[in-house]
């Protein structure tokens, strides 16, 4: 059965698609991601161009994030409105290879502008939330966030090892490219003496490493914070 119709751009008809909600399946629980990314089928989500979510869309996100690690751990990010943006921008079609992408619009940014700060980005500390949260939410944003995601390390202090945690932007922050080897610099990431004046510092706010025109695509380079072997060590 084909859920997905080929109006797939309208929004408004989206609403009605539920999460997966196949036979319940006893090996879910012992998925790792890329089970996961079988189990919900992403090879066929992504054969074809994928939306641009809506706000409810992301609000749906932040819902299930709350209803799997509760109200507080949540830091409430289901009841704010909006996103991380500081600046003026349009998430499109970055073309057929890379997907999704954000781009400045309006005015130009200039270096050491903060741009985007992690105020919805959701964190999960286990396996078992983090599969929790993917069967609460529409199958193709299961497959979105399977994409998405990344693991970072945290220092436990009272353990004073580093841990692994899982976090998916759950705002249009999701749909920021990465550079690639081909590619110049990020214009996007740590700028240390503007990080100095903003809370969370250059761990939760990126800023423009240099003036970024109108109409360019602001590009991080996920090494920069992402943990590329990290899955492994999270256990998923
Ligand atoms: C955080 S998402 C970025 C948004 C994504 N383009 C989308 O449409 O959802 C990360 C994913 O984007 C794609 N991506 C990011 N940078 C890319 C690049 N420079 N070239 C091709 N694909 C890229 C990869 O599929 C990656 O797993």
């Amino acid at each position: 059965e084909d859920r997905y119709g080929d109006d797939y751009y309208v929004s408004e008809e989206e609403d009605e698609e539920e999460p997966y909600d196949d036979e319940e399946d006893p090996e879910y629980d012992d998925m790792i991601v890329g089970d996961m990314w079988h189990y919900f089928d992403c090879s066929f989500i992504f054969s074809r161009p994928r939306p641009v979510h809506s706000e409810t869309d992301w609000k749906s996100m932040r819902h299930a994030y709350a209803a799997v690690v509760g109200l507080e751990r949540s830091n409430r990010i289901a009841d704010k409105d909006g996103d991380g943006f500081a600046v003026p921008v349009q998430a499109r079609s970055a073309g057929d290879e890379k997907g999704r992408g954000v781009f400045v619009t309006t005015a130009p940014v200039p270096k050491g502008q903060l741009v985007w700060s992690t105020s919805m980005t959701a964190r999960f500390e286990k396996g078992s939330e983090y599969r929790a949260f993917l069967a609460k939410i529409r199958q193709d944003f299961a497959c979105d966030v399977l994409q998405w995601a990344y693991v970072q390390s945290i220092s436990d202090q009272s353990a004073e090892v580093d841990k692994p945690l899982v976090s998916v932007d759950l705002d249009a922050g999701s749909f920021i490219n990465t550079v690639t080897e081909e590619d110049e610099e990020p214009n996007l990431g740590c700028h240390e003496q503007a990080a100095l004046e903003h809370k969370g510092g250059c761990q939760q706010n990126y800023f423009a490493l240099k003036d970024i025109q109108v109409g360019e695509e602001l590009l991080l380079d996920y090494g920069d914070f992402a943990i590329r072997e990290g899955w492994e060590w999270f256990g998923l």
